[in-house]
């Protein structure tokens, strides 16, 4: 293994595709931690004292989203008021898997859950809406129903802001969807692995 292009001595773990740099663990934190924080502080994304729900799918990108803001918080004192907002859109074996891992960051993170569900809002679980029109488009069904839940989730706590996890990936997924529907608005507005946004406003920006 090369050393850590840091220079703390260590050896790299990993190449970061972003930089070329080989980072050891603790350096990589650090880098991945200082960008963020940078990208917040530059577009001064959050206001002193906002409340921020922190859009909990349980995947990796919302688990590192709360861990990161929530670190970021105190470490910079952005004075955030951080919940964690989940969707149980009644998919058996999935959400309800994930959901516990939801319920795990709440626990480490010590931030306040709420979990709103398709049944209550909408009177139909996803399982019981692909029971009675299949399979074809219900990804595309339960991802509007989701943004909207997102939002009333978001109206229903009082927040200024809803944050959701997004990977260079995703970013990148996004722009070559947007490129092949020849959806230029929207590929101009595609720049960031963190998307803030005002809870009256669609996710679907
Ligand atoms: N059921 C949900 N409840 C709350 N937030 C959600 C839910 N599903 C998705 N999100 C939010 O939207 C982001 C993008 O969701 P997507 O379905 O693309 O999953 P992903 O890229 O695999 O992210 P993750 O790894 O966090 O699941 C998530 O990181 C999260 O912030």
């Amino acid at each position: 293994m090369p050393p850590c292009s840091a220079k703390c001595g260590k050896n790299a773990i990993l190449k970061r595709p972003k930089t070329g740099d080989v980072l050891c663990k603790e350096c990589f934190f650090e880098a991945f931690e200082n960008e963020i924080h940078f990208t917040i502080s530059r577009a001064k994304l959050f206001r002193a004292g906002a409340k921020v729900a922190v859009a909990a799918s349980g995947g990796k990108d919302s688990t590192v989203l709360a861990y990161v803001l929530k670190l970021l918080n105190e470490k910079y004192d952005y004075k955030l008021d951080l919940v964690l907002l989940s969707i149980d859109e009644g998919i058996t074996g999935y959400r309800d898997d994930s959901l516990d891992t939801v319920k795990q960051n709440r626990d480490d993170y010590k931030m306040p859950l709420k979990i709103m569900s398709y049944k209550d809002l909408y009177g139909w679980t996803m399982d019981e809406i692909v029971a009675e029109i299949g399979r074809k488009n219900n990804c595309t069904f339960c991802g509007v129903f989701r943004r909207q839940a997102l939002d009333r989730g978001a109206a229903l706590l009082n927040v200024d802001y809803l944050a959701t996890g997004h990977n260079a990936d995703d970013i990148a997924e996004t722009v070559l969807m947007n490129i092949l529907r020849g959806d230029l608005a929207r590929l101009s507005r595609c720049t960031s692995i963190i998307t803030v946004m005002q809870p009256a406003q669609s996710l679907l920006t």
